[in-house]
């Protein structure tokens, strides 16, 4: 926790969505003029594609079947700790780029599955905003969510987290279906192990949850659609939160235990804003005040 120099995470497995919320957030700190540096997770993983599958392919002949990007040994996770802890302490620290596709290689000119250089961060910013794997991680050599001062969790169901990557890495990456199959069934140790515990870390988790049959995720012709979900929101810590002004402001929502509300998946955006705005222009506000 940094009063001074705070940080927001926001933690997602692959494909849940958490590119999709910074959106929302870019949005919330462009509103209330927050000017915030931004770091993303895979801009910490250990290997450019090349020695990734290089380092797989050595982990297989010796018999770890387990590794993969999920996995910490994948990550710089102490250097992004470091990140957190430098922010924190002086509001300055850097980030860099991995380079997924064409369009991105064209931006960062730098050839898909490599990184940019290391750059330090824009001088002056109000906070940093964290979006990826890792961000709230508590193992034996790392502890991210003590640095964090707002965690949020982006948890599809996971049928839906499927279909989510397998379209957006077909469209954007230039996968295929048996690909995307073949790395989520290797991730799947590390999601258990190093994924999912964060969620207990996170102080707000958004769990989207279709309301359509997406028993075979794999065939799935279509991403179901923000209509055809509805959205769990979870806190956890709800004293302070007021329910009773979100379930009249959010239509056809209601509350589903004494900590969640459950919206329609078309209000996220809704939602999202009247829930993370206060609490962002508070850390704000505390940050000049400390
Ligand atoms: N609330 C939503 N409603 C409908 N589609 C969504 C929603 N959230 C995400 N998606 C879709 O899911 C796909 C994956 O989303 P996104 O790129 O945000 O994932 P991500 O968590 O950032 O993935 P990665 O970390 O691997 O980059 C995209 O095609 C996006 O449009
Ligand atoms: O989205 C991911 C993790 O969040 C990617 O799978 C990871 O960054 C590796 O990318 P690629 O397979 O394109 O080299």
């Amino acid at each position: 926790m940094s009063k001074k120099h705070p940080i927001i995470s926001v933690i997602g497995s692959s494909g849940a969505g958490t590119s999709t919320v910074k959106h929302t957030f870019d949005q919330i700190f462009r509103r209330e003029g927050v000017k915030a540096v931004s770091i993303e997770g895979d801009a910490f993983h250990r290997f450019n594609r090349k020695d990734m599958k290089t380092e797989l392919d050595r982990r297989y002949a010796a018999g770890d079947f387990t590794f993969s990007h999920f996995s910490y040994e994948a990550n710089e996770l102490k250097q992004l700790e470091n990140v957190f802890r430098q922010y924190g302490e002086t509001g300055t620290g850097r980030t860099r780029h991995y380079v997924h596709d064409n369009d991105e290689a064209e931006l960062y000119g730098v050839p898909p599955g490599e990184f940019t250089e290391w750059a330090p961060f824009e001088d002056g910013s109000d906070l940093l905003f964290y979006e990826g794997l890792h961000g709230a991680v508590v193992n034996d050599e790392v502890n991210l969510p003590q640095h964090a001062d707002l965690k949020i969790g982006v948890v599809p169901v996971i049928n839906l987290e499927w279909i989510q990557k397998i379209h957006r890495d077909k469209e954007k990456r230039g996968y295929t279906t048996e690909a995307v199959t073949d790395v989520i069934l290797r991730r799947m140790h590390a999601y258990v192990h190093c994924i999912i515990p964060q969620f207990t870390q996170t102080d707000i988790n958004f769990q989207r949850v279709p309301v359509v049959d997406t028993s075979n995720p794999l065939v799935a012709r279509w991403i179901p659609t923000p209509d055809e979900s509805l959205v769990v929101i979870r806190f956890k810590n709800p004293r302070g939160i007021d329910f009773s002004y979100l379930v009249s402001m959010i239509q056809g929502s209601w509350m589903s235990r004494a900590n969640s509300i459950v919206i329609p998946g078309g209000k996220l955006d809704l939602a999202m804003q009247l829930i993370l705005t206060p609490m962002i222009e508070r850390l704000v506000l505390e940050s000049k005040r400390a």
